[in-house]
């Protein structure tokens, strides 16, 4: 009987592909092991087995695969189930779940731009024919596609031969070509074994009487051993001997010492084993640790609402620490790399080396790493933490998932699919592993808050500080009666200046937020009102002043500021609105003595970018910290006493039904970084609407009541949580074509769904890198089918492709988008 398989391609097809296998393959292959596969006429893809069957494909005849890349699975049955789950939700292919997943370096594929690595130490004995007719082809062309190099090799299946260079660190993928890939190796060095027993130590010892910088290092040596029983490190042997490498190199030649290397995980703790205590718990906290494991024995998601500084976070490590000692895993979701920095010192100053971490700064092969480690339940990746791809991880027993700042937009994906909330995408994930479910935030979205209303999720709660500092002191200031009165200094009011004085005057740090980036959002000529657009988009242009540039946010395009008007020619342009640059400008000004720094998109590229201004600040040698959002939650700072919100008004006109539960969010997390640990901290917030609903409830810290309006106008007006809604976007080129092909969906559905589909809509930014948007809303109420619905979105999408004129156009599904 002929056996096949079923595999998922890396690309957004809807079906699984079948291929043929011989018998001893069928025998071998299980599912999640991955394929190397002929695909079209000449295309080259990892694949991933998804079954083994015997049933041939009807339509077409299979093809045999090139080649097995592996002898046991590296995607597990769970993870399996946890793709089919999102594809099906969110309404896209496996293949692109499958995509999203994995590390690129997992998937290689035909297209893949392959470079060879100048930096390698390179014997070429080491090398086997095949790889080295790779590595000589690559010395002519630097890069190559993986189709080339199958050319040249003249066989289909080159992937084995590019894992096996990889590993040997000849070449490099292009995505990697600013990582300079590298494995990390670790020299090793230990006593030669004919000198391990005392006497014959002693003897070498007498023969060195001449070399006394030697015999210190074997003296060293020794007894680092004697403690550690393993090899030591040649730069722990270098310090603690006072010697060089030349000297150790002398005593690798003569034998005395044994070499070694060892490659490490990248993402190594460098804290030695000692780890510090847990902290022991407050009376609040251990109330809510007590409602958060009754919830847990009832197998419910568990909201823990504490307001700033509660102290969530040290509840969060005492559970963990449970699930740890019975030996199973922790994953820990942050929405923001950012976030990362502190919390990965404060988890390893607890669990030492137990803390992987895993995101997207993190570059193919440290990916790797953790994946292979997280796989293979290692203690080293017992507890990870991650931004939302550490959900893709491929986790064996998992026992506790926890997600901080719940309510934080960015846990969901926009682009490119799988369009997933990660908070959501959490839960199933957990609930397929049997875990326990620990949200966390101070501010909870209005869903959960709703989830535990209807009794779906279990609830803790701390309404106090940590060491019962109070909450920040928060006052409104006016600044449209403050700008009539020529009162304001550039953008700030007469009180947060002397607020920002006395907080430096008494040697104290100060947080300013301000939600854009940049200098000015608009340049305007004030003469005949001209303002540099994007050519591509339908957006100004934002000054850059550090840079002396108009950017776009929205695609790469830039040009050099102007002198003077394109349009009229005068010199007359002027700036209108203002950013984090032109703050700091400012600050620079106001406060020459202050060191200022600033913490946006621009400031934190780079892997270490965050890290470097946190510490920074931590360490106190920034006073005045300017941020965008990117600055406003979870972190921990000890010497902040005032926080300054430049302008709130920009959030609440926001164009969305959660604008105000966002800007709720946003001003009472910002204003949480105040005060935290010794004396109430200030929050001044600046307005030209100080008597704003959202902007009282914030100074009031009432929570309660915003949520009590929120539910209300969302049950008015159909709105999650009380309704799903699918967001249904078009793109396309041509304005005249998109806009006749959304008008075509979005009637077909009325036809099914009547008032429940609202627009199509432009939204605000109706272009984007030369492509037209239109949006389309599709409200689901209560007591529909979300499964029905979407199918029946399907079938339109099908008599939608059917049209050719509407070629091209594309179509873009976001589910509970947000
Ligand atoms: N039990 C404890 N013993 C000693 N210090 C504690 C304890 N609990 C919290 N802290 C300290 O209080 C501060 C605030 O705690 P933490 O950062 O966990 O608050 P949080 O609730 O996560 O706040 P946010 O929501 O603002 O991020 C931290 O500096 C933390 O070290
Ligand atoms: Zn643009």
């Amino acid at each position: 009987m002929q056996d096949f398989i079923n595999v998922i391609l890396p690309i957004p097809i809807e079906k699984l592909f079948t291929y043929k296998v011989t018998e001893e393959e069928a025998k071998l292959l299980k599912p999640g092991m991955r394929v190397a596969v002929p695909f079209g006429k000449s295309k080259i893809y990892t694949a991933l087995v998804f079954e083994i069957h015997n049933t041939p494909p009807t339509v077409y005849e299979a093809k045999q695969i090139d080649q097995i890349l592996e002898d046991h699975p590296v995607v597990t049955q769970v993870q399996l189930k946890f793709w089919h789950w999102l594809a099906q939700y969110y309404m896209c292919s496996l293949g692109e779940v499958f995509r999203a997943a994995v590390p690129s370096a997992l998937l290689l594929e035909s297209e893949t731009l392959i470079l060879r690595n100048d930096r390698a130490d390179l014997e070429e004995n080491d090398l086997l024919d095949d790889e080295f007719m790779v590595f000589e082809a690559l010395q002519h062309q630097s890069i190559l596609r993986v189709q080339e190099i199958s050319d040249i090799l003249d066989k289909k299946n080159i992937i084995p031969v590019l894992n096996r260079l990889l590993k040997k660190n000849i070449i490099f993928l292009k995505e990697e070509m600013y990582e300079q890939y590298k494995p990390k190796l670790v020299r090793y060095v230990q006593l030669g074994k004919s000198h391990r027993s005392e006497e014959n130590l002693e003897a070498l010892l007498n023969g060195m009487t001449r070399a006394p910088k030697q015999s210190q290092v074997v003296l060293t040596l020794f007894q680092l051993q004697a403690v550690t029983k393993k090899p030591v490190k040649v730069s722990d042997l270098e310090n603690a001997s006072n010697s060089s490498s030349a000297i150790i190199k002398t005593l690798i030649d003569k034998g005395i010492l044994e070499e070694q290397f060892v490659q490490t995980d990248r993402v190594v703790y460098e804290g030695g084993d000692e780890t510090e205590t847990l902290k022991s718990l407050n009376d609040f906290q251990k109330e809510a640790l007590k409602d958060i494991k009754g919830s847990f024995k009832d197998n419910k998601v568990v909201l823990l609402h504490g307001v700033t500084s509660s102290g969530k976070t040290e509840v969060y490590v005492k559970l963990i620490e449970e699930y740890v000692n019975q030996g199973k895993q922790a994953l820990y979701l942050l929405p923001e790399i950012a976030l990362t920095t502190q919390l990965i010192s404060r988890l390893q100053a607890y669990f030492g080396e137990k803390v992987a971490v895993y995101h997207s700064k993190y570059n193919v092969q440290e990916r790797v790493e953790v994946w292979n480690n997280v796989l293979e339940n290692k203690p080293v990746a017992q507890i990870v933490i991650g931004a939302r791809s550490a959900l893709f991880l491929p986790f064996n027993d998992l026992g506790l998932v926890i997600v901080d700042e719940e309510h934080e937009s960015s846990f969901k994906q926009y682009d490119p699919a799988p369009r997933y909330h990660a908070r959501d995408a959490a839960i199933v994930l957990g609930n397929l592993h049997g875990s326990d479910i620990l949200l966390g935030s101070a501010t909870p979205s209005v869903e959960s808050f709703y989830n535990v209303k209807v009794g779906k999720y279990g609830y803790a709660h701390i309404e106090r500080r940590y060491g019962n500092v109070l909450m920040p002191d928060m006052e409104l200031v006016d600044i449209k009666e403050q700008s009539r009165k020529k009162r304001m200094k550039g953008h700030f009011s007469e009180r947060l200046l002397e607020e920002i004085t006395e907080t430096l005057d008494n040697g104290e740090q100060v947080i300013l937020f301000q939600n854009r980036r940049g200098y000015a959002p608009i340049m305007e000529c004030t003469t005949c009102g001209h303002a540099p657009q994007c050519p591509n988009c339908d957006v100004s242009l934002t000054y850059h002043q550090h840079r002396k540039q108009l950017r776009c946010h929205y695609c790469s395009y830039h040009i050099a500021l102007q002198e003077t008007c394109q349009a009229c020619g005068n010199a007359t342009l002027d700036t209108k609105g203002f950013g984090t640059e032109q703050v700091e400008q400012e600050l620079n000004t106001l406060f020459p003595k202050a060191n200022v720094g600033r913490m946006d998109l621009d400031t934190t590229r780079g892997k270490h970018g965050y890290e470097k201004i946190i510490t920074s600040f931590e360490q106190q040698e920034i006073d005045i910290l300017v941020g965008t959002q990117m600055l406003t939650k979870g972190l921990d700072f000890r010497n902040v006493n005032l926080v300054g919100i430049m302008n709130a008004d920009s959030l609440l006109n926001f164009p969305d039904f959660r604008a105000h539960e966002r800007s709720f969010q946003l001003l009472t997390q910002v204003a949480g970084r105040a005060g935290r640990t010794k004396k109430r901290g200030k929050v001044i917030i600046q307005s030209y609407n100080p008597n704003h609903r959202i902007l009282q409830q914030v100074t009031t810290n009432d929570y309660l009541e915003m949520f009590q309006e929120q539910i209300y106008e969302r049950q008015q007006y159909k709105y999650p949580p009380i309704n799903r809604i699918i967001k249904i976007t078009f793109k396309h080129k041509d304005y005249n074509k998109l806009n006749e092909a959304a008008e075509w969906f979005a009637k077909s559905l009325r036809n099914s769904f009547g008032g429940n589909v609202l627009g199509p809509e432009y939204p605000p930014v109706a272009r984007i890198r030369n492509q037209y948007i239109k949006n389309v809303i599709v409200k689901i109420g209560e007591n529909y089918s979300l499964v029905k619905t979407k199918n029946s979105i399907k079938r339109i999408e099908k008599s939608f492709n059917a049209i050719s004129y509407y070629r091209g156009v594309r179509v873009i599904y976001n589910v509970d988008h947000i």
